[in-house]
């Protein structure tokens, strides 16, 4: 039996994830939970990085004790574009920025003073979003920080955390091909873009390649972990690449999302798309396993329905997401939508109030009860995928029959149903561990276990269950597209 080690850092926890592979099955089980909180300190929201790096070890560690001190290897995935910076002596520059800081407003904009948007696009393939790492350079080189002039090496979160533990300092291209600083076409930094916007292009790590060995644990980590000097794997360090690994299609086209705090819609592709359509309607071209690309659109996701939950528990109401889609599910249907992607839900806090808000400026029923708010969000998610799935469907220039859900977001039966009834299609939901599955897969791709990643998805089907839901009520969510749509376009 292998055993490996997925480490995945979410939005609110991060676990670690013990793999053990039998030739054909994967098992999966947690040997460790911490939480993921961001800290905001004089109003700037940063990664509680050392502490992570911490629990990284525990993790580690609890193998060590728990009798699975033979792992065969670890892999890191976390969210992507935020990174830390090093000193010319490799020691970490103060404590890397949270993407929701905000010290990214308006960098978009002066981004396109320098290199136009379309020229951005062009070369990088990634959808403008104002937390992309361009962006969070960008407004430390305009405010001349003290920590990019000192930086030698810039490190994404999974990157940094490997160096911890090996000493190798390399930018996995999944993770890297996020920050849109990334020539698309040939996986590689786009040196002149960078010098036009003034980004140090001295800080820059060497890419790698998913599945490559990327170090071992170092001998100063190993003594004190009690554990041998275990290889450590470049897997898809970014979750979405990680979980897009773990959808187990056997058909040749299909959409995915991975769901979790945010639903990125999507297909793999052999190569970037970018063309008007896919500039205007900003669908992304991330940088995937296998030299795939993930053609996707980034949606808001669950962050909203969790920004609400956590205002009902602070007001006590403690309740359960289980509780709140019971609740939902006897509310009436179609009373009134929000833009999940409406920049007013993108701050933490007052979620509750944001959506009453927007329901009332667009002269909408304004949702009162907890019931009505959770169903207005999952009526809306389940309507913008249908937008994004058609938006997809347009740019390929073919259908797409079936929908697969993988991630945290599978356990949302009533967001699954209500989303193949507004799709109008089958949806396949599973696995819900779907990140460290696939940073596990990938391992195993890297260590010769599987022979490709076809083959790895044969053996995340022969390991986790999915669960089928066919559309239905499709007249009335057809009804409920129109004015989802005559909404939200008044919006732009
Ligand atoms: C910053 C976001 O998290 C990112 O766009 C998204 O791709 C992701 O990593 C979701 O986990």
């Amino acid at each position: 039996m292998l055993k490996l080690l997925a480490f995945d850092y979410g939005a609110s926890s991060g676990r670690g994830i013990l793999g053990k592979f039998d030739g054909s099955r994967l098992e999966i089980e947690e040997v460790h939970r911490f939480a993921n909180e961001p800290v905001t300190v004089n109003g700037h929201l940063y990664w509680d990085i050392l502490r992570l790096y911490h629990e990284l070890k525990q993790g580690i560690h609890k193998c060590t004790v728990n009798g699975h001190k033979d792992i065969g290897s670890i892999g890191i995935d976390t969210w992507g574009v935020d990174f830390g910076l090093l000193d010319s002596e490799g020691n970490l520059l103060g404590n890397p920025f949270h993407y929701r800081d905000i010290r990214t407003e308006g960098m978009i904009g002066e981004a396109a003073k320098l290199v136009s948007k379309r020229s951005i696009y062009e070369e990088t393939g990634i959808a403008f979003q104002k937390f992309n790492t361009l962006y969070q350079l960008l407004s430390m080189s305009l405010r001349g920080s003290p920590l990019l002039e000192k930086a030698s090496t810039m490190l994404f979160i999974p990157d940094l955390l490997n160096y911890f533990l090996t000493g190798e300092k390399a930018s996995e291209y999944t993770i890297a091909s996020t920050a849109q600083m990334l020539d698309s076409r040939k996986g590689q930094w786009a040196g002149d873009m960078l010098k036009k916007l003034g980004i140090p292009q001295g800080i820059l790590a060497n890419i790698i390649k998913p599945g490559a060995q990327l170090g071992k644990l170092s001998t100063m980590v190993s003594t004190e972990l009690g554990m041998g000097r275990v290889p450590v794997m470049a897997v898809a360090e970014h979750d979405t690449g990680s979980a897009v690994v773990s959808v187990p299609a056997s058909q040749d086209r299909y959409a995915y999302i991975s769901s979790g705090t945010w639903s990125l819609l999507g297909v793999e592709a052999a190569a970037p798309v970018i063309n008007d359509d896919t500039y205007r309607l900003n669908y992304t071209n991330e940088g995937g396993f296998n030299n795939s690309i993930r053609l996707l659109k980034n949606i808001m996701g669950l962050w909203i329905y969790q920004e609400c939950k956590r205002a009902w528990d602070k007001e006590g109401e403690s309740t359960s997401f289980d509780q709140l889609e019971q609740e939902a599910s006897k509310s009436t249907a179609f009373l009134s939508f929000i833009d999940p992607d409406d920049d007013m839900f993108y701050n933490p806090g007052g979620m509750p109030g944001k959506i009453r808000e927007y329901c009332s400026k667009t002269g909408q029923r304004v949702p009162e009860t907890r019931a009505e708010i959770v169903r207005c969000i999952m009526e809306s998610l389940a309507l913008k995928y249908k937008m994004a799935l058609y938006g997809l469907e347009n740019i390929l220039g073919y259908t797409l029959p079936v929908l697969h859900i993988v991630g945290g977001g599978c356990k949302n039966v009533m967001l699954s149903q209500f989303t193949a009834n507004a799709i109008d299609r089958p949806v396949i939901t599973g696995p819900t561990e779907a990140t460290a599955v696939g940073n596990l897969v990938a391992q195993l791709v890297a260590l010769g276990e599987v022979g490709s990643l076809a083959e790895g998805r044969e053996v995340v089907r022969n390991s986790f269950p999915c669960r089928a839901y066919a559309p239905a009520d499709v007249r009335q969510w057809d009804e409920a597209y129109g004015r989802f749509i005559s909404i939200i376009d008044k919006q732009y």
